[in-house]
C-alpha cells in the first residue's frame, strides 16, 4: 500500500563513481569559444529545466562574464505540467538571473521558440550591424542546443534541420559555420547562430551532481551502470509520487525487485526466463527522459538554493590534480 510506504531520505554513497567527464573536444571546444567571443554579439546559454543547479557550468561562469547572455532552460515539457509550484520555481530562476533574461522552452512548442527568436531579433535590431548579428550557443552535453537551432530555423525561416542532434551526449564535436536563423528586422543583415559542443564541467565532487547528470543523459550510458541510475530514479520517483510504477508492482525501495517485475512486464528476459536487468533499467530510465514517469525537477529549488549551491561549490572544487588523481582512483575501484 503506498501509505504505508516509507520512501528513503537519503539516497545511498556509492565507492566508485566516476566524478569527470570532461573530454578532450569539450576542451578543445573551450578554447575555441574564447577565440570566438569577441566577434559574437549575443550568447544563449541553454540549461535543463529538470536540473536548474547541476547544469549550470561555472566554466561557462568564467568564460561569459560582462557578455550579453539569455539563458534558456531547455526541455520543460520533461518537467513542468503547469503547477503553481512550476511557476514559482521559474520565478525564482528567473531572479536568479538578472538582468539577463530567462525563457524557459519546449523546442516541440513554436511559441516557446518564437520567444527565443524574437528576443535574438530585437537585441539584433538594437545592436544594428549589416553583417548581421552572431549567436554563440553553449551548453553542458545533451542540454538541447543543436535541437534549438534546428527550431529556430524552422520558425524562423521555415527551413529544415541544419545541425544533427541525438539522445545521446556528444553529437556535435565541434564548431561548425554559423547558421541564419532570421532574416533580422528592419533590414539589420539577419541573426546568424553558432551551435557548440556540449562542455562538461572539470570535476563533480558531489555525488547526487553526477548522478542527476547521468540522468538526464549528459554523460554517455555506459559511464554510470543502469542498474546505479534506475535506482536513483526510483529514489527521486518515490520522494514525488510511488504511483507513478503502479503498472508494474507496488511501491518499493529495492531496484532489483522493480526491474524484475519491469523485465517480465516488458519481456525483457534472458533463456531460461532471467530477467536482463540492464536493460530493463535502461527502458526504466528511457521511459522517464521521454517523460512517461513522471515530471519532476531533480533539484530542490527555494529562494536560497543558489546561494547555497554557490557556497558548496566555492567550498569543494578541487584543483584539476585533484579531480583527475579521484577519477583514476574511482577508475581503479570500478575495475577491481
Ligand atoms: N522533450 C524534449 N526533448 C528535447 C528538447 N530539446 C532537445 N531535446 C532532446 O534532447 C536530446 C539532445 O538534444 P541535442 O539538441 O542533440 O543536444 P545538444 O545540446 O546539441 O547535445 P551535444 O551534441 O551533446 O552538445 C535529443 O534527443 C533531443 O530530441 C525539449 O525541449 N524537449
Amino acid at each position: 500500500m503506498a501509505s504505508s510506504f516509507v520512501p528513503r531520505q537519503v539516497f545511498p554513497t556509492l565507492d566508485s563513481l566516476p566524478r569527470t567527464y570532461f573530454l578532450g573536444h569539450h576542451n578543445a571546444a573551450l578554447s575555441k569559444m574564447k577565440s570566438l567571443l569577441s566577434s559574437v554579439d549575443l550568447v544563449i546559454e541553454c540549461r535543463d529545466y529538470r536540473l536548474p543547479l547541476t547544469s549550470r557550468n561555472p566554466l561557462f561562469e568564467q568564460l561569459l562574464v560582462g557578455r550579453d547572455r539569455l539563458l534558456v532552460y531547455t526541455k520543460k515539457d520533461l518537467a513542468s505540467t503547469g503547477r503553481p509550484s512550476d511557476a514559482k520555481r521559474e520565478e525564482i530562476v528567473r531572479r536568479w538571473h538578472r538582468p539577463s533574461q530567462v525563457l524557459f522552452t519546449n523546442h516541440h512548442h513554436r511559441n516557446d521558440v518564437r520567444k527565443v527568436l524574437q528576443y535574438a531579433e530585437t537585441f539584433s535590431s538594437q545592436n544594428f550591424s549589416v553583417t548581421g548579428s552572431r549567436v554563440l550557443v553553449v551548453g553542458m552535453p545533451n542540454v538541447g542546443k543543436s535541437s534549438l537551432l534546428n527550431a529556430l530555423r524552422s520558425v524562423g525561416l521555415g527551413k529544415g534541420k541544419a545541425a544533427r542532434t541525438g539522445a545521446q551526449p556528444g553529437i556535435t564535436r565541434k564548431i561548425a559555420s554559423s547558421v541564419k536563423i532570421s532574416e533580422g528586422k528592419d533590414g539589420s543583415g539577419g541573426v546568424y547562430l553558432l551551435d557548440t559542443p556540449g562542455v562538461f564541467v572539470p570535476y563533480v565532487p558531489d555525488q547526487d551532481a553526477m548522478l542527476k547528470l547521468a540522468l538526464c543523459g549528459s554523460v554517455k550510458d555506459t559511464i554510470v551502470s543502469p542498474v546505479t541510475l534506475a535506482d536513483y530514479l526510483l529514489y527521486h520517483v518515490n520522494l514525488v509520487n510511488p504511483d507513478l510504477y503502479r503498472e508494474y508492482r507496488r511501491p518499493t525501495n529495492d531496484i532489483t525487485s522493480l526491474l524484475d517485475a519491469v523485465a517480465h512486464k516488458t519481456g525483457r528476459l534472458q533463456k531460461g526466463g532471467m530477467p536482463e536487468l540492464e536493460s530493463a533499467a535502461l527502458w526504466v530510465i528511457q521511459r522517464w527522459r521521454g517523460g512517461h514517469l513522471g515530471h519532476f525537477v531533480l533539484d530542490d529549488v527555494d529562494d536560497k538554493a543558489l546561494e547555497r549551491y554557490q557556497r558548496a561549490e566555492n567550498n569543494r572544487i578541487p584543483s584539476m590534480n585533484q579531480a583527475r588523481k579521484a577519477d583514476r582512483a574511482a577508475k581503479k575501484a570500478r575495475s577491481y
